[in-house]
């Protein structure tokens, strides 16, 4: 099979693309088990795709029980060296309104149980993450909004995700506490998910598309998942449109990023001093090693 280069993942209220065409359902396991769902592989705007719904499909996993390893594993082996996120956020400034648009450029960690790394057990690598985020992807998705003219919904570009561990959303203690950190936005499933991608040497970015005010606005109602879905599926569509001219400007140019070359600073065990069995899990990721 020829690699897919680009791979999107679809978070709340985006769990098919209505725009893939010539598509067939991958089911594959992983040395991380087996990904949220069946991959599903087709063609967005005549450019090879891989999807995965970040929840599956009948959004059955909450955000600390999505296999992300396993998510970022089976879209390496694809071939994906560009991964497209969308996800649902709260706004946590006055300025991003629900429907806006959002492209993160950092990230603030709170999840507290989920395995955050390909690393460890006979490998080790440290990548640098200061920037979590490909620049060249952001802007590529950028550079999209642009094309679909989108007149009704603003775009933001930049800022702080802070993603929680969830399921149940932030105190309004907590809320305003991350908005004293700076956060622009706030979600559950972008981390561990960039720094996977990342450890994999993936190009990372997300549309996150605001839905709620989460409960710090003392005059905004506050966040409950009714809101939050019901506007994400108002802008479901619109992600959708977005995707495709990213899809179209990416497949234009194939920006080299920094992140496609992550592993040659970070990897300190050399493979020659892992185990078969090391080597062999960690194969997606090492090919170019090994
Ligand atoms: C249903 S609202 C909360 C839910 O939505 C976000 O998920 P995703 O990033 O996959 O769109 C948020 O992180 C929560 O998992
Ligand atoms: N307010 C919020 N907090 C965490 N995750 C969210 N996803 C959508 N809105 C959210």
């Amino acid at each position: 099979m020829d690699p897919i280069r680009i791979g999107i993942i679809g978070g709340s209220g985006l769990y098919r693309m209505d725009g893939l065409t010539d598509t067939r359902e991958h089911v594959v396991d992983t040395p991380y088990g087996p990904p949220s769902d069946a991959l599903l592989l087709g063609k967005l705007d005549g450019v090879d795709v891989a999807f995965l719904a970040r929840h599956g499909r009948g959004h059955k996993l909450i955000p600390g029980q999505i296999p992300f390893r396993a998510n970022i594993y089976a879209m390496k082996s694809l071939g994906v060296q560009y991964l497209l996120s969308v996800s649902a956020v709260g706004s946590m400034r006055e300025e991003i309104a629900p429907l806006d648009m959002v492209l993160p450029d950092q990230f603030i960690d709170f999840t507290r149980t989920r395995e955050g790394s390909f690393f460890g057990n006979g490998a080790v690598a440290h990548v640098a993450l200061a920037d979590p985020v490909c620049g060249a992807l952001r802007s590529v998705m950028a550079q999209a909004y642009a094309d679909a003219g989108f007149a009704d919904i603003r775009l933001h570009d930049g800022g702080t995700y802070v993603c929680i561990e969830g399921p149940a959303f932030s105190t309004r203690a907590e809320s305003t506490w991350y908005r004293s950190l700076g956060a622009a936005v706030i979600g559950m499933t972008n981390m561990p998910e960039a720094r996977l991608a990342r450890e994999a040497e993936i190009a990372y970015a997300t549309v996150a598309l605001a839905t709620d005010w989460d409960c710090w606005h003392p005059h905004q109602v506050c966040v409950t998942a009714e809101i939050a879905i019901g506007n994400l599926q108002a802008n479901a569509q619109r992600a959708q449109t977005l995707l495709g001219h990213a899809v179209r400007r990416l497949a234009a140019t194939w920006p080299v990023s920094a992140a496609h070359s992550a592993l040659s600073s970070a990897l300190v065990t050399p493979p020659a001093a892992m185990t078969a069995e090391v080597r062999a899990r960690l194969s997606a990721l090492l090919a170019r090693f090994l």
